[in-house]
């Protein structure tokens, strides 16, 4: 588990003031991956449940394991939260807990108000029942009247834009119309806390631009809600804080910019080698036939010192190490930088020559220092191809894929890449 550091602290949503209306406290939740055992299981406890026996839930039996690892966090009013993990970590089970529909089995959760729980496609519906039916039945297991929803009924057909389809079976539905429906009649039952799980993702641009605009007014009218997503934009534009779940258990909680950078690294740091940042390599069995091998590649800080992981907006040396064999004229560096995940688009291309830099170099061990000052690499997981050639055609030597990650030590504006900005305001 990640340590809270100063940063987390300092970057967590100020808002100590206002009401707290979900209180998780270290919720545990077992599951099974046998179903034998799993039946088993919940046979056996329910009976011990029965008959008064039921053990703390804090031991995993044979073929368990948490699904989520006591799990603490709150929301408070008018607090807009984004869930992220990578799949399997738990975001589903968190909601079905905080929507009372499976019991944790250590913790417990606090709420404050009514939940509307917008879990999965079609929010629960029955795909038998029409979508005129299946909004009376899940607004009142929501607590409504069936008076207050013909009040409602109207409005929700409206924002759902399903037209004649309303009374047609859910099952004929596309997952965009159930997602809809869905989402129009929770909105509608004016809850407290909305949990929404990726139900947005189904939606058309349109629509789901229009979910985003009644999200932004139902903040403004205090109703707080968790959004579930896959897509780091939606936190950003909708959410002013954001947890981290990893395995089930809680990572972190802060700013949309401070949880995304630190999940989208972990999601590609998985996959890429040991050597990340500095790499080392044994020219032993290289040719020595074209006048110089690369012998590591990495970055300094000014003093000199070897550093990781750099920073935006610092200042940093990329350094290419070389063992050159014989003296050499008109050498030039090229860099490809590309970001680990994306679409393989060149992020930012460096060729020495252009800018006039054309190097001689005499035998010896050498470290080539590109100077960065600041580096503007955006944080993020970067490849880096690096090419050394001679008369700006034939290659010397090369590295094929050089990962390294680029860091922020504060929250940063979301943009492709980082503009050192400096704001004031002069009197006139
Ligand atoms: N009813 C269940 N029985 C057994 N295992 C389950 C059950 N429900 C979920 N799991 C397991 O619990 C883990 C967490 O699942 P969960 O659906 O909460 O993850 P998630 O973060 O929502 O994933 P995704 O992003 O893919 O939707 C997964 O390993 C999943 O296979």
């Amino acid at each position: 588990m990640m340590s809270i550091n100063e940063q987390e602290i300092s970057e967590k949503p100020q808002n100590n003031d206002s009401e707290v209306v979900l209180s998780v406290n270290g919720v545990s939740k077992r599951f099974c991956r046998d179903l034998k055992k799993s039946l088993f299981y919940g046979v056996q406890d329910i009976a011990s449940e029965v008959l008064g026996l039921r053990e703390k839930g804090d031991k995993l039996r044979p073929k368990e394991f948490w699904a989520l690892d006591n799990v603490s966090f709150q929301l408070r009013r008018g607090e807009a939260l984004g869930l992220v993990g990578k799949n399997g970590s738990g975001k589903s089970t968190l909601l079905r807990v905080i929507a009372g529909l499976i019991k944790p089995d250590t913790g417990f959760v606090e709420v404050n108000g009514r939940v509307a729980p917008l879990i999965a496609l079609g929010a629960g519906f029955n795909p038998i029942l029409t979508g005129r039916e299946n909004i009376y039945a899940n607004m009142s297991i929501l607590g409504l009247s069936k008076k207050e929803i013909d009040e409602r009924f109207d409005e929700v057909l409206e924002f759902a834009e399903i037209g004649d389809a309303i009374d047609s079976p859910v099952q004929s539905y596309s997952s965009g119309m159930a997602a809809r429906l869905g989402f129009a009649s929770a909105i509608h039952t004016e809850p407290d806390i909305l949990l929404i799980d990726e139900v947005l993702a189904v939606g058309d641009i349109r629509f789901r631009q229009k979910c985003h605009r009644r999200l932004a007014k139902l903040l403004n009218n205090g109703v707080s809600f968790i959004l579930v997503t896959h897509n780091s934009q939606e936190i950003f534009s909708s959410c002013k804080s954001a947890v981290y779940l990893s395995k089930g258990k809680f990572i972190a909680q802060g700013t949309p910019s401070y949880i995304i950078n630190q999940y989208e690294k972990d999601l590609f740091i998985d996959k890429t080698p040991e050597q990340f940042g500095t790499v080392f390599l044994s020219n032993e069995n290289k040719s020595k036939t074209h006048g110089l091998n690369i012998t590591h590649l990495l970055f300094r800080d000014k003093t000199g010192n070897i550093i990781k992981t750099p920073t935006t907006g610092e200042q940093i040396n990329f350094c290419i190490g070389c063992e050159v064999h014989e003296k050499l004229e008109k050498v030039n560096i090229y860099l490809l930088i590309s970001e680990q995940g994306g679409e393989g688009d060149i992020v930012l291309s460096i060729d020495s020559a252009i800018e006039g830099n054309i190097f001689s170099i005499n035998p010896g061990n050498h470290e080539i220092y590109l100077n960065m000052s600041p580096i503007c690499l955006k944080p993020g997981v970067y490849i880096m191809k690096v090419i050394i050639k001679k008369d700006l055609l034939s290659t010397l030597d090369y590295f094929e894929k050089f990962f390294f990650t680029v860091d922020s030590k504060k929250a940063m504006n979301r943009s492709l890449f980082y503009q050192p900005l400096n704001w004031n305001i002069v009197s006139k």
